[in-house]
């Protein structure tokens, strides 16, 4: 198939929001064209509702008490033996306040059916099959919520199964951070190193018969490479060839982010802004929303997905979930021993703010990132509203806001800061 000729997003194009139900101060909102708005709709006759499942069209209003499960969806059964150990709590109100000023969209809360089948089987294949953590991590493992955090991203997600393909690639994602790179014993010391072999249980090393199995053994030797091996060993009995480049490409950037990132620590260096943004542009949850037509069960053609304006409307929205994360752990990382970089510290640091006006700048460098997103997204489904287009950029949107709504709710591991 080839691909249909489009010209790159213009700004004269009239910007929308690609979203219901978003609290955009009236001044910002700038409407879309009659024709523009059609097309980000999408199809709207009788029998369509179900192609919008995260749309609302009023901000959700947090459930008062735990809610009992309701069969609102009918996921595939798992075929993952239950976990004996507790998954996390899946239907627990959601907690937390959004930053003030935070341009985001609100998302309804996850399908507590969905985030309980998704925490059970999550858990199940960290214990069972990859042996992820020792036990004394198992509190931080149920607080990082990846269950309701896939959900809530992944709402076009046709079953359980493809969700658990999201799940296990952001674990095994967060395992190679943590005990590569962060926390639980990572070290820029050599982290090139370690990164390049993991990388190999997603791309692997072709050679010859003497040394194949040296490398094929070495992918269980530490839990990230078993993380990795095996959430990529799922990931392709769903995913297109093409697919799978994609996820291998995304990934090869965010090692090289780490890598950057671990050069700087390791000289106490302190980049200016544009150069810890561009840092973060590859540090960054591309790999996540990128995968969200295989999670979602249907194909961007690789041609489409390499289109720049489709390659920019990426870029914007993997930096603008990015930056959420830098706003949302600020004081996490502050508290994190030695200086841990993230944009409102290096706007103070590189701009001489004051830590306050750092955080608020940072929050409009956000703001700006999204609406460029959603301008850039409908200038590219006007001109190319091909399905699998329409639909790649709902689910990239869709992403976003889950994404936002995880940080937002996860108050076992953020805190905001009091500027406000
Ligand atoms: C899931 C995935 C592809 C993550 C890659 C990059 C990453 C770990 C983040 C964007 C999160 O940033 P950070 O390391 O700062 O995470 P916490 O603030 O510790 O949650
Ligand atoms: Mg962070």
């Amino acid at each position: 198939m080839s691909a249909p000729e489009f010209s790159p997003p213009s700004s004269t194009l009239p910007a929308a929001t690609a979203h219901a139900g978003a609290r955009v101060p009236a001044a910002e909102v700038r409407t879309p064209g009659a024709g523009l708005r059609q097309i980000l709709r999408g199809p709207s006759g009788l029998g369509t509702a179900g192609l919008y499942p995260a749309r609302h069209d009023k901000p959700p209003t947090p459930p008062k008490a735990p809610t009992p499960p309701t069969p609102s969806m009918a996921p595939t059964p798992l075929t993952h033996p239950t976990s004996p150990t507790r998954p996390e709590p899946s239907s627990a109100p959601a907690e937390g306040n959004p930053i003030p000023g935070i341009y985001h969209h609100p998302v309804p809360e996850p399908d507590p059916v969905r985030v309980d089948a998704v925490s059970r089987g999550i858990k199940a294949w960290a214990l069972e099959e990859v042996d992820l953590y020792p036990e004394d991590w198992e509190e931080e493992f149920d607080g990082f919520s990846v269950a309701r955090y896939m959900v809530a991203c992944h709402p076009d997600a046709p079953t359980v199964d493809h969700l658990m393909l999201a799940a296990r690639l952001m674990v095994a994602e967060n395992a190679v951070d943590d005990c590569y790179c962060e926390d639980h014993g990572g070290s820029p010391v050599g982290l090139g190193g370690r990164l390049l072999l993991a990388h190999t249980a997603l791309d692997p090393l072709h050679t010859t018969r003497e040394y194949q199995p040296r490398w094929a053994e070495s992918l269980h030797a530490d839990a990230p490479r078993r993380a990795y091996r095996s959430a990529m060993e799922y990931f392709l009995q769903q995913a297109s060839p093409s697919q799978a480049d994609r996820f291998r490409h995304d990934m090869s950037r965010l090692h090289m982010g780490y890598l950057a990132e671990a050069a700087w620590a390791q000289t106490d260096h302190v980049p200016e802004v544009w150069e810890y943004l561009a840092m973060r542009q590859f540090n960054n949850f591309r790999p996540c929303p990128t995968i969200t037509d295989t999670v979602g069960g249907y194909e961007l053609p690789a041609d489409l997905h390499a289109q720049p304006a489709m390659q920019r409307v990426i870029a914007l929205a993997g930096n603008a979930t990015t930056i959420v994360n830098d706003l949302y752990s600020y004081t996490k990382e502050l508290a994190a021993p030695g200086r841990h970089l993230n944009l409102p510290v290096v706007i103070a640091e590189r701009e001489g703010a004051d830590e306050r006006a750092a955080y608020l700048k940072a929050v409009e460098v956000h703001n700006d990132l999204m609406r460029d997103f959603e301008a850039e997204a409908a200038a590219l489904a006007a001109a190319c509203p091909v399905p699998s287009v329409l639909r790649f950029l709902r689910g990239v949107a869709v992403w976003v806001d889950g994404n936002h709504y995880w940080h937002q709710t996860n108050t076992y591991r953020y805190s905001l800061p009091d500027f406000w």
